[in-house]
C-alpha cells in the first residue's frame, strides 16, 4: 500500500508540470496494471465510458489518470492536513510499541529488508484468512478492508464505529484506528474488550500487541469526566475522587475551578452523597481544595462513597473550551451527555414527529449512535449532501423534547430548517422563532424552536436594540439542544464564541463533508464532540437515497495564442487565460448541447464572474451571481425547474450549496475554488439529489473542464481528492467527438479566437478575482444590492494551505467591484426586472 501512495502522490506532482503531463498518455498501461486498486477503479469508470461512448461522443484515455488511484495514506502527506493528521501525535504516543511484539525467533527472510519497518510477515496469516475481510497494520493502526467479502457490509459498520474512514473505494477500503475515534467508538457504548476481539475474529492475522494495548490505553481513560451544565452553569463532575484530584492538581485546569459559595451551595444540593463542604480552603492548597470539593476526607468511607459519589466543581463558562481542550490533551477527554429523561428542570417541548414521516435506515442508524444508552451524546454525524441532514437533526429534536436551537450558514438555510421542521414534525408555527438580520422572533411559550446563523450569534458589534434583545433571550435560558449545521464551514473561532455564549446540553454537528485544508477539524472534536457516524456515500448512491454520478473531468487544450500569453503573464491573469481558453468554452458549449438534447437540466459553476458572465451571455443562458437580486433569482430557478425552455443555468460560488434544485441531473464546472475538496463536494451535492435517481439506469453527470498543461490540472486533482476517497472515479476525456462539427460552434475561427485573447489581456487583474466565499450570509436567494454594495473588500492575512485549498468559509475577496461592473442579462430576466435600464 505504500507504493500506491508513492504513485500517486509523485502521479499528482508530476501533473503540476504541463510537460510531464503528457507523460500520462505514454505510460498508461504500465501505470494502470502496476496496482489491482487501480484496475478495479477502472472497472467502475466503464460505466461511464460505455454510455458515453455509445452516445458517441467520448474519446477516453484508457487507464492513464493517475487519480484513479486511491489516495492511500493521505494522512503522511505534507500539507493535507485533514482530521487525520492531528490526531497523529497522540497516535503516535499510543503506539509507540509498534513492533514490540516480533517473535525473538522470527527470521527475515530474502526479501524482508526491502520492506524495512513495513515487513510484517511475522504476523503469521490464518488459515481461513481468505475468509477474514481485515488485515491491520501494527505499526500505524490502519486497516485494510476487503469490501468484496462476504463479511464486508458487517465489518464496515463496525469500522466506521471504531476508526475513521480514509478511502473508501469499490473494493479496498481502509480506514486507520485513532485515538479520536476509539474515544467515539468508547462514546457509543463499545468496551474496550469488544472491540478487541472483533476485530481479532476479523483479522487475517492475530491482532498485533501494539494495537492491543493501544486501545486499550486509548479507551481506558474515557468516559470518566464529564461536563454538565446546571442551571445555566458548567461543572466538571467524575464519579472517582482520584481523577479529581489529578483535575485540581493540574496546572492548566486546577486554577479555573470557580472556588466560590455558590459553587459549593449547588454542590450541597446536587451531589447525592455531599458531605460538609464548608470548609475553609486556602486557594493555594491543592489538598485543601480537593477536599472541599470532593467533601471530607474519612478514609474509612471513602472507597464505599467513590461508587455513588459525583464529584465536581464548576468552572466559567469562558474556561469550558480551555478544560476541555486540556482534558483531551492529558487523555480523559470530556464526554458530554444529557440525560434529558431525566432533565425536569428544562420545560418539555411538545414536538413529535409526523406519522407519515419515515426515516431511512442510515439516518436511524446516525441516531442510534447519538441516543445509544438513551441519554443524547454530542457529536457530528456525518451523510453526504442531499442524505437528509436535515431529518436527522429533527428526529433528534423530536426525541430530546426540549427547547432547541438550530444554527446554519446563510438565512436561506435558516428559512429552509423552519420549513422542515413543520413539515415533517409536529411542531407549531408559534413556538417557532427565526433569528436573522431581517427576522427577529422569539417565541412566546416557555420552550419552543429558534433557528439562527452562526453570525447572527456570534457577532458581538453594532448589534441592534431588537438583536440584543433576542440575544439575551438566547443567552438566559438553558437550551436541551443546539444543532449545528455544516460545521465544517464555521471558522474555530465562531464556533467557540457560539459554544460559550449559548449553554445547550446536547450538541449535534451536521456536515457532509468533515475535510479543511487548514488544521481546525481537530478543533470540532473538543468544541462538539467525537464523529458520531459517517455514513458511505456509495453505498448510498448504491441503494438508491443519493443518485449514481459519473464523474469526468475534460481536458481542454490550451489554443496556441493562450497559451503562449499563459507562460508570459502573472499568476492572476493566467487564472483569467485557462479559464476564457476557447477550447474550454467550445467544450461547455458541446456538453450543453448534448446533455440538452439528452433531456438533462444542467448547472454550469463557475467562480469567476467575468467567466460566468461571458459563457452566459454568449450562450444566452441566465445566470445568477452573488449581485443578482432576490427576485431576479428565485425567478430564474423556478424556470429552470419548471420551464421546459430554460434547461441550464449559469451559477456562481452562491450556488454551491443551500440550493435544492432536484430537477438538474448534469453539472458542469469551468472555474472553481483552487483546490478546494469540500467546494467540488459540496457542488457534486447538487445533483446526488435528483428527481429521477431511482429511474431504470439513471446517472447524473459532473464535468470539470480543465485547460490541459495549465495550473488549473493541479488544483483540479487536488479537488477530487475527498470524492475519490469517497468511491468516486474521475474519468479522464481528452477528446468530445463530434464537437468540432457543431453548428455555430463559437470562437471557431483564428479571428474570433484572437479577438478573445485580446478582450481577456485587456481585463485588469481584478477580473481574474473570485467571487466572495459563501459565509455565513453569502448565499443563494440572499444578497440586496444594497447590502452588499456596502461592502468593503477584505484583504485578509491566509495561509498557503488556505490559498491553495480554501480556508472554506474564509474564501479571499478580490474585489467587490467586479460584481457591480455586471449590467447585463439574459434577455428574457431583462424584459422583467430591468424596462428602465436605459442601454
Ligand atoms: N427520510 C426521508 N424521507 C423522504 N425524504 C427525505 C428523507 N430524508 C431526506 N429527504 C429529502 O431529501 C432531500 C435532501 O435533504 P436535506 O436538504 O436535508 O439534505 P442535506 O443532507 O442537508 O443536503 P446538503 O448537505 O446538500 O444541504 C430533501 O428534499 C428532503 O426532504
Amino acid at each position: 500500500m505504500t507504493d500506491v501512495t508513492t504513485a500517486n502522490s509523485d502521479g499528482a506532482t508530476a501533473r503540476s508540470f504541463p510537460k510531464m503531463s503528457e507523460s500520462f498518455f505514454s505510460d498508461d498501461e504500465s501505470s494502470a496494471t502496476d496496482d489491482s486498486v487501480v484496475e478495479n477503479d477502472i472497472e467502475t469508470d466503464d460505466t461511464f465510458v460505455n454510455e458515453a461512448e455509445n452516445d458517441g461522443f467520448v474519446s477516453t484515455h484508457n487507464g492513464a489518470n493517475p487519480k484513479k488511484k486511491p489516495r492511500m495514506s493521505r494522512s503522511k502527506k505534507k500539507g493535507g492536513s485533514d482530521a487525520m493528521n492531528m490526531l497523529d501525535q497522540k497516535d503516535q504516543r499510543f503506539l509507540r510499541h509498534a513492533n514490540a511484539d516480533i517473535p525473538a525467533d522470527f527470521e527475515p527472510d530474502t526479501v524482508s529488508g526491502m520492506f524495512r519497518t513495513h515487513d510484517f510477515s511475522y504476523l503469521k496469516l490464518r488459515p481461513d484468512h481468505a475468509s477474514r475481510p481485515i488485515w491491520i497494520s501494527p505499526s500505524d493502526g490502519r486497516i485494510i478492508l476487503e469490501s468484496f467479502s462476504p463479511l464486508a457490509e458487517q465489518a464496515q459498520d463496525f469500522l466506521v464505529t471504531i476508526a475513521e474512514p480514509i478511502s473508501r473505494p469499490s473494493h479496498i477500503h481502509e480506514y486507520k484506528i485513532t485515538a479520536y475515534s476509539l474515544y467515539a467508538a468508547v462514546s457509543v457504548g463499545l468496551e474496550t474488550d469488544d472491540i478487541i476481539s472483533v476485530l481479532d475474529r476479523l483479522s487475517k492475522v492475530p491482532v498485533a500487541q501494539s494495537i492491543i494495548d493501544f486501545i486499550k490505553g486509548a479507551t481506558v481513560s474515557y468516559g470518566k469526566v464529564k461536563l454538565v451544565i446546571k442551571h445555566n452553569r458548567y461543572f466538571v463532575e467524575t464519579t472517582q475522587a482520584e481523577i479529581l484530584q489529578m483535575l485540581l492538581k493540574d496546572t492548566i485546569i486546577g486554577p479555573l475551578r470557580i472556588d466560590s459559595e455558590q459553587q459549593q451551595l449547588a454542590q450541597m444540593q446536587e451531589q447525592q452523597n455531599s458531605k460538609d463542604p464548608s470548609k475553609k480552603v486556602n486557594p493555594n492548597d491543592v489538598e485543601a481544595m480537593f477536599s472541599a470539593v470532593i467533601g471530607g476526607d474519612n478514609e474509612g468511607d471513602e472507597d464505599e462513597d467513590d461508587l455513588d459519589a459525583v464529584h465536581s466543581f464548576e468552572i466559567a463558562n469562558a474556561s469550558v473550551e480551555i478544560v476541555k481542550k486540556r482534558c483531551q490533551e492529558i487523555d480523559y477527554p470530556v464526554l458530554e451527555e444529557y440525560d434529558f429523561r431525566n432533565d425536569h428542570r428544562n420545560p418539555d417541548l411538545d414536538i413529535d414527529l409526523k406519522p407519515s414521516t419515515q426515516i431511512r435506515p442510515y439516518q436511524e442508524k446516525s441516531l442510534s449512535k447519538m441516543f445509544g444508552n438513551g441519554r443524547a451524546r454530542s457529536g457530528i454525524i456525518v451523510l453526504p449532501c442531499g442524505a437528509g441532514k436535515t431529518l436527522v437533526g429533527i428526529t433528534a429534536a423530536c426525541t430530546i423534547k426540549k427547547s432547541v436551537i438550530v444554527l446554519c450558514t446563510s438565512s436561506v438555510s435558516v428559512m429552509q430548517w423552519r420549513q422542515q421542521f413543520l413539515q415533517w414534525c409536529t411542531l407549531q408555527p408559534e413556538n417557532c422563532a427565526v433569528f436573522t438580520s431581517d427576522n427577529k422572533e422569539m417565541f412566546q411559550t416557555e420552550s419552543g424552536l429558534v433557528v439562527s446563523t452562526y453570525s447572527m450569534v456570534a457577532n458581538t458589534r453594532n448589534r441592534s436594540h431588537d438583536s440584543q434583545k433576542v440575544m439575551d433571550f438566547l443567552t438566559g435560558r438553558e437550551w436541551g439542544f443546539i444543532i449545528l449545521d455544516e460545521v465544517h464551514v464555521v471558522p474555530a473561532a465562531m464556533f467557540r464564541r457560539v459554544v460559550s455564549t449559548i449553554a445547550a446540553h446536547a450538541k449535534l454537528g451536521l456536515t457532509a463533508t468533515l475535510v479543511r485544508e487548514d488544521d481546525k477539524i481537530s478543533d470540532l472534536n473538543f468544541l462538539i464532540g467525537p464523529k458520531l457516524y459517517e455514513a458511505n456515500w456509495m453505498e448510498l448512491s448504491q441503494k438508491g437515497h443519493i443518485a449514481n454520478v459519473q464523474c469526468a473531468e475534460v481536458w481542454c487544450p490550451m489554443t496556441a495564442e493562450f497559451y503562449q500569453e499563459y507562460l508570459r503573464e502573472s499568476a492572476r491573469k493566467r487564472m483569467l487565460l485557462y479559464i476564457m481558453n476557447p477550447t474550454k468554452f467550445q467544450a461547455a458549449q458541446f456538453l450543453i448541447e448534448y446533455h440538452e438534447r439528452r433531456g438533462d437540466k444542467i448547472i454550469v459553476f463557475s467562480d469567476n464572474v467575468y467567466a460566468l458572465q461571458e459563457y452566459a451571455l454568449k450562450l444566452g443562458k441566465p445566470f445568477i451571481y452573488g449581485s443578482t437580486p432576490q427576485q431576479e433569482r428565485m425567478n430564474i430557478l423556478q424556470n429552470f425547474q419548471y420551464n421546459d425552455q430554460i434547461n441550464t443555468i449559469f451559477l456562481s460560488k452562491v450556488g454551491d450549496t443551500s440550493i435544492d434544485l432536484p430537477e438538474a441531473t448534469c453539472l458542469i464546472q469551468i472555474s472553481s475554488h483552487y483546490g478546494s475538496r469540500r467546494q467540488e463536494a459540496q457542488r457534486l451535492g447538487r445533483i446526488l439529489r435528483a428527481k429521477r435517481r431511482n429511474d431504470e439506469g439513471f446517472n447524473a453527470f459532473f464535468y470539470s473542464l480543465v485547460s490541459k498543461d495549465t495550473q488549473e490540472m493541479y488544483y483540479s486533482t487536488k479537488r477530487q481528492a475527498f470524492l475519490v476517497d469517497q468511491g468516486y472515479a474521475f474519468k479522464v476525456i481528452t477528446h468530445l467527438h463530434g464537437m468540432e462539427n457543431l453548428p455555430n460552434l463559437a470562437y471557431a475561427s483564428a479571428r474570433e479566437r484572437r479577438e478573445l485573447l485580446q478582450e481577456v489581456l485587456l481585463k485588469n487583474e481584478e477580473a481574474a478575482g473570485l467571487e466572495v466565499g459563501d459565509d455565513a450570509d453569502n448565499s443563494i436567494g440572499r444578497g440586496s444590492r444594497v447590502k452588499r454594495a456596502k461592502s468593503k473588500a477584505v484583504r485578509g492575512e491566509g495561509s498557503l494551505a488556505g490559498l491553495a485549498g480554501g480556508e472554506d468559509m474564509a474564501y479571499m475577496e478580490y474585489s467587490t467591484n467586479k460584481n457591480k461592473e455586471l449590467k447585463e442579462h439574459h434577455p428574457i430576466f431583462r424584459k422583467l426586472y430591468y424596462k428602465n435600464i436605459k442601454k
